[in-house]
C-alpha cells in the first residue's frame, strides 16, 4: 500500500465530513446563500495568496530540476488560473482586485496558511507536501463528487466552481501531488510517516474548519 493509500483510508471518515460539510453540498444542490460564497470566494482568495508562497518554496527545497519545474508551473496555475476564477467571481460581486487583496483574514485563514508555511519552512519537501496535499486532493474529490449531481455543473453562480474543480487540469496538479508524496515517502521509516501523516491530518482539519467559517462567516469573536 503506498502512502497516500494509507493516508486516504485512515483518515476516511475526517475525508468524508469534508465532502458532507452543508457549505458543500448545497453549493451541488444550488441552494448556498450567495452571501456564504461571496465570503468564501474573499477569504479563498486571501489564502491562495499564502498557499502559492508554497509552491515557490517547494521549488526551492526540489532536489532535482523536473520537481523543480513542476512546482514553478503549480505556482504559474495557482496565481494566474485558479485565481482568475475568483477575481471573475468578484467582478461579479462587485469587489475590485485591490479589495480583494485588502481584505482581512478571518482567524481561520490566518490559522491555515501560517501552519502551513511554518510546515513548509521549516521542515522537509515532504513535510511541505503532506501540508500542501489535502488542498489539492480533496478540492478534486469535491470537484468530481459535484460534477456528476444533475444540473450542477451548469448552475449559473456555482457551475464555474464546479467545472474548476472536476477539470482535468486541476486532477493532474492534485494526482502530481499525490506521486510525489509516494515517491518521496517510499523508504521512509515508520516514525517519519507518523509525523507526516500528522501534518496531513492537521490541513485536513483546516479544509473542514475553512467550510464552517465560509457558511458561517466567522470573523473575529470581537469588534475591534
Ligand atoms: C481552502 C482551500 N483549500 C483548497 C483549495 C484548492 N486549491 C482552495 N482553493 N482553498
Amino acid at each position: 500500500m503506498t502512502f497516500s493509500e494509507r493516508l486516504h483510508e485512515k483518515l476516511q471518515p475526517i475525508w468524508r465530513e469534508n465532502h458532507q460539510h452543508p457549505f458543500v453540498t448545497e453549493m451541488g444542490e444550488g441552494t448556498l446563500d450567495p452571501e456564504k460564497f461571496r465570503f468564501f470566494m474573499v477569504q479563498d482568495y486571501l489564502y491562495l495568496i499564502e498557499y502559492a508562497k508554497l509552491f515557490a518554496i517547494g521549488a526551492s527545497k526540489a532536489t532535482n530540476v523536473e520537481t523543480m519545474g513542476r512546482f514553478a508551473k503549480l505556482l504559474d496555475v495557482t496565481m494566474n488560473e485558479e485565481m482568475a476564477l475568483h477575481r471573475e467571481y468578484a467582478k461579479k460581486f462587485g469587489i475590485t482586485e485591490q479589495e480583494l487583496e485588502e481584505a482581512s483574514p478571518s482567524p481561520t485563514t490566518l490559522a491555515y496558511t501560517h501552519y502551513m508555511l511554518h510546515v513548509g519552512q521549516n521542515g522537509s519537501l515532504s513535510d511541505l507536501v503532506a501540508a500542501l496535499l489535502p488542498c489539492a486532493w480533496s478540492y478534486w474529490e469535491i470537484g468530481r463528487e459535484l460534477a456528476v449531481i444533475p444540473g450542477a455543473a451548469d448552475h449559473p453562480l456555482y457551475g464555474e466552481w464546479i467545472r474548476m474543480y472536476s477539470s482535468e487540469e486541476f486532477a493532474q496538479t492534485a494526482q502530481w501531488c499525490i506521486d510525489l508524496l509516494d515517491e518521496l515517502t517510499a523508504d521512509s521509516s515508520e516514525a517519519e510517516l507518523q509525523k507526516l501523516e500528522t501534518i496531513f491530518l492537521n490541513t485536513t482539519r483546516f479544509e473542514y474548519m475553512f467550510w464552517d467559517m465560509a457558511y458561517h462567516q466567522t470573523m473575529w469573536p470581537m469588534k475591534a
